[in-house]
């Protein structure tokens, strides 16, 4: 595909005109995230956006505002409470081991499975940035392997060898089920799938009465090779079994969400996309910010992207199409790789005779944007896509429409003012992660 590109300068708002051009909705939906987000920190914040006026935002009382993903987490939580009480109970207590993760607070993604159903590819590929082929040298999985993600949120993955029944007495459930995120149950779809629905199937109805919290994301994996009909008739035969199976034991409605995947296409960042924004408890508010920022600037789409995993974290509420996804995803890659190359950290005499003359001022008021900020334009579609580094973890991704360059300085604005709004809905969150 030829593509031509350009890097662009961004503007820096002059001060007292910071929101010149920028359409209300956007104003009004910072404005938002900053009351949603309110904890005593932003009481009294000073907000000056609407047409040059002053205003003084004073929260009255807290807001509360329950996602999904918090909701969810307090229910963990009352879950663990109530174990923890019946063992208080039972004088159990002290021998039991408190979960090191538990006091930690990361969610955990629990990878489970049939052996070879391709796990461990799975982690390696979308954390590890492995190449899908090299997963072929991969060997078979002997322990529990634990992975600590330090992105823009923290946590954990756990890969379980296939062999290993974590359902054994011998096993702490706590330590594995106690603060878990998500259960990712991967089947090979290429092999007989069976014995690891009857796997699954215990699972639950074993976790059930003490977990029934368990976000249980099923995996129909390795589908690369199969014809589209035939993997939705796959998909339709394992819900089948699985429903069946649990409303004959009495479970229904069990929280299962099922997805096809392979890691040899998107289709496994686009599931674990998914997997992650349960977790995610601000989603709604970041989803609101890219509405808004879509419609003020006639975006098609635009993604918050992971940049070392390439998940999409949020994004607006059109529809995802996976071209549009695959191209945003790929083009993070090439600005990583431009970024390693050209990004290295300068030598202090390097940066001092940038300061010197003829321009005589520090570096940060000499370039418009320190984060990476980039547009590509293909020419086969003439929709440019945008990327604006937002912070070292995320990015976002936007695809513009034909002729859209030629308001790219009030784009520039617009997109700006929301990178900023997004660092800080994360650095509120983070702040509040480390007092609780
Ligand atoms: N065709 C295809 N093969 C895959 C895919 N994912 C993994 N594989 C292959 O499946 C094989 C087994 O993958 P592993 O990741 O080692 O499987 P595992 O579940 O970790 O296995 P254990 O460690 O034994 O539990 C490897 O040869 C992978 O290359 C996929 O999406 N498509």
């Amino acid at each position: 595909m030829s593509t031509t590109s350009s890097i662009t300068p961004c503007r820096k708002p002059l001060s007292g005109t910071s929101f010149i051009g920028l359409e209300n909705s956007i104003v009004n939906e910072l404005v938002r995230v900053l009351f949603v987000s309110s904890t005593s920190t932003i009481r009294n914040t000073l907000v000056q956006p609407i047409h040059g006026t002053t205003f003084v935002a004073i929260v009255i009382s807290d807001v509360s505002y329950i996602s999904p993903a918090q909701l969810n987490i307090e229910r963990v939580y009352e879950q663990n409470r109530l174990i923890a009480q019946k063992k208080d109970a039972s004088g159990a207590l002290e021998s039991a081991p408190v979960p090191a993760a538990a006091t930690q607070g990361k969610p955990r993604l629990l990878l489970m499975g049939q052996r070879r159903s391709g796990k461990s590819s799975i982690s390696s590929v979308v954390f590890h940035k492995m190449p899908p082929n090299e997963t072929l040298f991969l060997e078979s999985t002997a322990r529990v392997q634990k992975d600590s993600m330090h992105s823009f949120m923290d946590f954990q993955v756990w890969d379980f060898p296939g062999q290993v029944d974590f359902l054994d007495p011998t096993f702490d459930l706590d330590a594995i089920f106690g603060e878990i995120g998500a259960l990712i149950w991967v089947i090979d779809a290429q092999d007989d799938y069976l014995e690891a629905i009857n796997r699954l199937n215990s699972t639950i109805l074993n976790l059930q009465p003490t977990y029934p919290n368990i976000n249980i994301e099923v995996f129909i994996h390795k589908v690369d090779g199969l014809s589209d009909d035939y993997k939705l008739d796959i998909q339709r035969d394992i819900m089948q079994r699985i429903q069946d199976e649990l409303s004959d034991h009495g479970v229904e409605n069990a929280p299962i969400n099922f997805h096809l995947t392979s890691i040899y296409n998107h289709s496994i960042f686009e599931a674990f996309s998914k997997v992650i924004q349960k977790l995610i408890p601000h989603l709604p508010t970041l989803e609101a910010l890219l509405n808004d920022l879509c419609r003020s600037c006639r975006f098609e789409k635009a993604y918050l992207f992971d940049v070392l995993s390439k998940i999409y974290i949020a994004t607006d509420s059109s529809p995802v199409d996976m071209p549009s996804y695959e191209i945003c995803s790929d083009y993070i890659d090439v600005i990583v790789d431009v970024a390693e190359i050209y990004g290295w950290p300068r030598s202090d005499e390097y940066i001092e005779s940038l300061e010197g003359e003829p321009w005589n001022k520090k570096l940060e008021d000499q370039v418009a944007c320190l984060d990476a900020e980039s547009a590509i334009v293909l020419t086969d579609m003439k929709r440019p896509i945008m990327l604006r580094e937002v912070n070292k973890y995320l990015a976002l991704v936007a695809i513009m429409r034909e002729g859209s360059f030629e308001k790219m300085p009030l784009v520039t604005m617009n997109v700006e003012t929301v990178a900023d709004g997004l660092t800080k809905v994360f650095e509120i969150t983070k702040q509040r992660n480390m007092v609780s």
